[in-house]
């Protein structure tokens, strides 16, 4: 007999239920046409008590884009669902994935806050998790890149990562749902693209399995942010003239966390790779000074970090110790 728990529907009910605490919150479903979302889109309508809306982004990248905005918004309209295209104010331009992906989540969060909805969701699902572990664990990230695409990220919450994406894949086909191929899901270009047909033909690891660990990494990530807070307010100072870490004796993850704080005291936004930090950690502890970004970093008995004048042609990130 068929397990009902088993059945995707019962399983994004639950997983959307602990997401929200269980309340009949209102959604907006983040909404790109192609299968994941467009199965989520059918799946979340027919099981959620609470109101539900959908939004698609024309990042205005490809010719196609518009018309496929119109297909999520005919379908929408089909089974009654209120739906909004998003466009960009401005062209999207530099590093064209991340910039369209910033753009993306406050074009989402705006819309967000006109429709009432609490939550963005969107359709990761657990080949997307495995694919991104895989991907930083190629670079060397630590626990909290190897935690991944979080469950829940402020108003931001992934209810299908509990279903694999040929789940998805299938349920559109037997619901007779539309969608789109996006054409850069196939460039080899994207680093993305070749570890998803890596995977293709690498079936030793488990997608669910990647989802438990990954969800495993984010609780502790999670922990060493609570242990982080109540450290900060009794060690990290912060002035006008910058931060000071008057104690800097912890163990290394505790230590990283306390300093990237102090970094983003002094400059806001400042996310220094694992890497660098490291360097940096070194040199302080070695009772030397150094650069991250804009910051000027001195060691001795208590740490300081300081605004430093940017320099000419600095590349942001880097760090230069004495
Ligand atoms: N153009 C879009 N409009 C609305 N939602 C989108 C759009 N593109 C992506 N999304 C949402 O984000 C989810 C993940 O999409 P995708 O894997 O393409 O993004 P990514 O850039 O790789 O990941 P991330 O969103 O974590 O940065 C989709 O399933 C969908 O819910």
């Amino acid at each position: 007999m068929p397990d009902a728990n088993n059945d995707p529907l019962t399983q994004v009910a639950g997983a959307l239920a602990a997401l929200t605490g269980g309340r009949d919150a209102a959604l907006l479903l983040a909404v790109s046409g192609g299968p994941d979302s467009m199965a989520m889109l059918d799946m979340v309508r027919r099981g959620w008590a609470g109101p539900v809306s959908a939004a698609t982004v024309d990042h205005r990248l490809r010719p196609e884009s518009a018309g496929e905005a119109a297909m999520v918004a005919d379908y929408c309209a089909s089974i009654a669902v209120p739906h909004v295209t998003l466009c960009p104010d401005a062209p999207i331009t530099g590093n064209l994935q991340s910039a369209a992906r910033t753009t993306r989540y406050r074009l989402l969060a705006q819309a967000a806050a006109r429709a009432g909805a609490e939550f963005i969701v969107t359709a990761h699902h657990a080949d997307d998790q495995l694919e991104t572990m895989l991907m930083r664990l190629a670079r060397g990230s630590g626990v909290d890149g190897l935690a991944a695409v979080r469950a829940k990220n402020g108003q931001v919450i992934r209810p299908m990562l509990c279903l694999r994406k040929a789940e998805l894949e299938r349920y559109c086909a037997d619901q007779a749902i539309p969608f789109v191929r996006d054409p850069s899901n196939a460039s080899p270009d994207f680093d993305r693209v070749r570890m998803r047909a890596a995977l293709g033909q690498f079936d030793v690891v488990d997608p669910m399995q990647a989802v438990r660990s990954a969800a495993a990494l984010a609780d502790v990530a999670d922990a060493l942010d609570w242990m982080v807070d109540s450290e900060a307010a009794q060690v990290l100072h912060t002035g006008p003239g910058g931060a000071s870490l008057i104690r800097h004796d912890y163990p290394a993850a505790l230590l990283r966390r306390l300093v990237q704080r102090c970094l983003q005291a002094v400059q806001p936004g400042i996310a220094p790779r694992g890497e660098a930090l490291g360097r940096l950690i070194d040199t302080l502890n070695a009772g030397g000074q150094g650069m991250i970004g804009d910051v000027l970093c001195r060691g001795g008995a208590t740490w300081h970090f300081a605004r430093a004048p940017a320099r000419h042609g600095a590349g942001g990130e880097g760090m230069a110790t004495e």
